[in-house]
This record gives structure tokens, C-alpha cells and sequence, in this order.
């Protein structure tokens, strides 16, 4: 790839970002409307306290109807529990990116872990250790978020239990290394996962969400400690739009690499996530299809996300 600025795609190793190059290839720039030089001020993210929620009587009450505002308003928000932190790839569309991103990945499914773990890289010779570890207990945190996301909609909690049992965790962790013109290209375009929850952990700041309140984007805190957690495509199917999967993206800097590992949490792969049928009447007519993981990955193949399309646009009614 030396000397070639515009090449229309990169065999694993030779990208820009893996590279370590010090310019920018062209086939890396977004337009300026949506690069990240805008996004500088700080997003408001309401942290919900896990300890509240699991607590009985009136004061769960409370803390299950504060979710509820939080989910309605932002669609995101961020748990303060604390946990002990730990495909490959760099396109997006196997090679077909018209758009590259600013991004190394390894992609793998989690759950059920003995079923998945063996397929897990080798090296770091700890990661399977410790991946393990944290997805187990990151799953046990979305299974019982979900649960009260569910009954801050007013559905019974139980409703989706034993899909959500069977359900897909699918890990992507992110790596993102310095960028010498970190405002040119993106590590991520806008996307809303299509996902129940997403829960994420960042070593630096770089994640940033739409904010629908005034169209700009706003940078998501990175506190130690803490996950953050999306709201999906499919948790907005299911509360016929009441609340709204979050549209966020991945920017850079110059100075030093950014992790980010990101614990998606759906349905089975051919259960289909529907509207609650108590949040449908004469005023709210269900707004969205029926859709399941394996529909979003058939989404993927024929659409590009760099292009702004948008899995929960081809739901809408
Ligand atoms: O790197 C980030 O903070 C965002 C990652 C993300 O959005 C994803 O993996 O879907
Ligand atoms: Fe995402």
C-alpha cells in the first residue's frame, strides 16, 4: 500500500491505521458534514444505580420509573457497577468498504460461553480467561437491565424471558490507534446497534452520541469503572418507539490507542423481537415489523452502514 493514497481495499495488516501511517489515505476521509470536529461538548449521562433497582418496595418503584425517564429522553445511560476489565478485522463490509474506518477489530460470540470459548484467539495467552470472565458478568448485568428496562415500560418483566435466556451475546472489541489527522476520518460511523442493550466499556474518551434534542453529537465521559449501556434497535421495536435506539459513532485523537469493548445483547438468532402489544392502541398503532439478529445480518450484507443506512429505517411502518 506504500506510496498508494487511495486504494480501494486493504489486505489484513496493510491498513493505514494498522500501519501506522503518518497522512491520511483519501478512501479514509469523511465528508465534512460528518467528521468529528464538531463533537467536543460533554453529553449529560444519567447514572442509574444498579443497588437502587435491586432494592424492594417504593424505592425500586421509584428507581424503575427514574430508568424510564432515562430511557425516554436519552436512550442511554450508564451503570455504575464495577467489574474487572479485559472476527478480526479492520472493514466493515469485507473488503466491499467504499469508506474505510479508523479501526481494528475482533468480533466473537459470547453466550453460552462453553459453546463459543474454544473458537476464541489464543493470544494474549490470558484473553480467554479473562474475556470469559467479564462476559459472563457482563451478560448477567444486561439480562437483569433488560428485565428492568422491560418493566420500566410497564410490560411484565418475565415477558421476554425465555427468548432473552436464549439469547446472543456478541462481543466486539475495538481498537483504535492514533490517527495523524484524527478529524478527517472516523473509527465508526453513525450507527445504532441492533441490539436489545449494548453495554460498553472505554479506556478513553472517543464514543459519541446523537443528541436529538439539538441534532449535534456529544461526547460520552469515560469514568473508570463504569459501562455504559445503548438502548438497541430492537428494544425500540418492542416499545413501539417510545423509547429510541441511539445513534452514536467512534472518533479519534492523535496521542495514544483507544480500546472499547462492546457486549451486544439480542433475541436468538431467528426470534423475532415484536412490538408489546400493551403499548399498542387506536392513539399508537404498532410503528414497527417483527425482526430477529438473523434479519439484521442479512440487512448487513446488502446494505452499507458507512452510507447511512439504518437497520431500524427498513422496520418502520
Ligand atoms: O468504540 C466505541 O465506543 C463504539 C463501538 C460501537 O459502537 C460498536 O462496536 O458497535
Ligand atoms: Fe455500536
Amino acid at each position: 500500500m506504500s506510496g498508494d493514497k487511495n486504494p480501494s481495499s486493504f489486505t489484513i495488516g496493510n491498513t493505514a491505521q494498522e500501519k501506522g501511517l503518518d497522512y491520511v489515505p483519501e478512501c479514509y476521509v469523511v465528508s465534512p458534514s460528518k467528521s468529528s470536529s464538531s463533537g467536543t461538548e460533554k453529553a449529560r449521562i444519567p447514572t442509574i444505580d444498579m443497588s437502587r433497582l435491586r432494592m424492594n418496595g417504593n424505592k425500586r418503584s421509584i428507581a424503575i420509573e427514574e430508568l424510564s425517564e432515562d430511557c425516554r429522553h436519552r436512550g442511554f445511560f450508564q451503570s455504575n457497577d464495577v467489574y474487572n476489565p479485559v472476527r478480526y478485522g479492520t472493514s466493515l463490509k469485507n473488503g466491499a468498504d467504499k469508506v474505510q474506518f479508523w479501526r481494528v477489530f475482533l468480533k466473537h460470540y459470547a453466550h453460552p460461553l462453553d459453546a463459543w470459548i474454544d473458537s476464541w484467539p489464543h493470544n494474549p495467552p490470558q484473553y480467554r480467561e479473562k474475556m470469559g470472565k467479564y462476559c459472563a458478568q457482563v451478560r448477567n448485568i444486561a439480562l437483569e437491565l433488560m428485565g428492568m428496562v422491560i418493566e420500566s415500560l410497564g410490560i411484565s418483566p418475565n415477558r421476554l424471558t425465555p427468548q432473552i435466556d436464549r439469547g446472543m451475546q456478541v462481543m466486539a472489541v475495538n481498537c483504535y490507534p492514533p490517527c495523524p489527522k484524527p478529524e478527517m476520518p472516523l473509527g465508526l460511523p453513525p450507527h445504532s446497534d441492533y441490539t436489545c442493550l449494548t453495554i460498553i466499556l472505554q479506556s478513553s474518551t472517543g464514543l459519541e452520541i446523537l443528541d436529538t434534542d439539538d441534532g449535534n453529537w456529544k461526547m460520552v465521559p469515560e469514568l473508570h469503572g463504569v459501562l455504559q449501556v445503548h438502548i438497541g434497535d430492537h428494544f425500540e421495536v418492542m416499545s413501539n418507539g417510545v423509547y429510541k435506539s441511539v445513534v452514536h459513532r467512534a472518533t479519534l485523537n492523535s496521542e495514544k490507542t483507544r480500546v472499547s469493548i462492546a457486549s451486544l445483547h439480542s433475541l436468538g438468532m431467528d426470534d423475532k423481537m415484536e412490538t408489546a402489544n400493551e403499548l399498542i392502541d387506536e392513539q399508537n398503532p404498532k410503528r414497527y415489523k417483527e425482526s430477529s439478529f438473523k434479519d439484521f445480518l442479512d440487512f448487513l450484507a446488502n446494505n452499507d452502514i458507512a452510507d447511512g443506512k439504518h437497520f431500524i429505517d427498513t422496520l418502520k411502518i
